[in-house]
């Protein structure tokens, strides 16, 4: 039997961007195109990954105003439609799954775990790139900000997104990569693991999560002590 067997039925709820997906050069790529029709000079990734978490009409705003040049109120739309256009073109040209991620998704499915993913991003945008990455067979359910009664770190994402995957608020585990990820897990009473390696602003370890992994092979395992005996303190694996 599986070492795995105590994951059957349990929901492993993910974060997209930052945490399943590095998908920065996508978006900060999509972000540089629609500063360079305004004229603006582009911004380095590295220095923009951290707007990543919000939505993309976050992204722009942060990104112009980064830029010296605040976007307009009447303008958002028309850049956020610009944006949206070109994105969903490019959403999976260079980004790629976090190193090790697949081999733990497919692992947690064999053991008859639910798999879904909460996003702050559009349902329509997030479900073309699994399905380009072909991990869309994965997973139960894709909820996106717009398709949650309201936006991580607002609990009811979360929650409907364990709903929708059949699953129970009781037995579930969120793993994400920022704030609102943090946000969200603590305010449903869901425990949490965060990477290492995502898009947050505040160092990952400074939100205190359950279990702080630094690589996905870590994953199954810390799902599995999370769900079976809540640690009694943060724990790095
Ligand atoms: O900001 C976004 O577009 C999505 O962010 P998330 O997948 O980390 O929730
Ligand atoms: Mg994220």
């Amino acid at each position: 039997m599986s070492e795995l067997a105590a994951l059957a039925g349990a929901t492993i709820v993910f974060d997209l961007d930052g945490t399943l997906v590095d998908s920065a050069p996508d978006l900060i790529g999509t972000l540089n195109v629609i500063l360079a029709q305004e004229g603006i000079a582009p911004l380095p990734i590295e220095e923009a990954r951290s707007f990543i978490g919000y939505g993309a009409r976050r992204l722009i705003e942060r990104g112009f105003a980064a830029q010296g040049h605040p976007a307009p109120a009447e303008r958002m739309d028309g850049l956020f439609a610009r944006f949206i256009a070109h994105y969903n073109e490019h959403s999976a040209d260079l980004t790629r799954p976090f190193p090790g991620a697949v081999a733990a998704l497919e692992a947690m499915k064999d053991a008859g775990a639910r798999l879904a993913v909460c996003t702050n991003k559009l349902t329509g945008l997030s479900v073309p790139i699994l399905e380009r990455l072909a991990l869309a067979p994965l997973f139960d359910a894709v909820i996106g900000a717009d398709s949650a009664p309201a936006a991580k770190p607002d609990p009811r994402h979360l929650v409907h997104t364990i709903e929708a995957a059949g699953g129970l608020t009781g037995r579930a585990v969120m793993v994400g990569d920022a704030a609102t990820d943090a946000g969200a897990a603590r305010a449903a009473g869901v425990p949490l693991v965060l990477v290492s390696f995502g898009y947050t602003e505040i160092p990952a370890a400074e939100l205190a999560p359950d279990i702080l992994i630094d690589h996905y092979d870590q994953l199954p395992n810390a799902c599995l002590r999370l769900l079976t005996a809540c640690p009694a303190q943060s724990e790095r694996l």
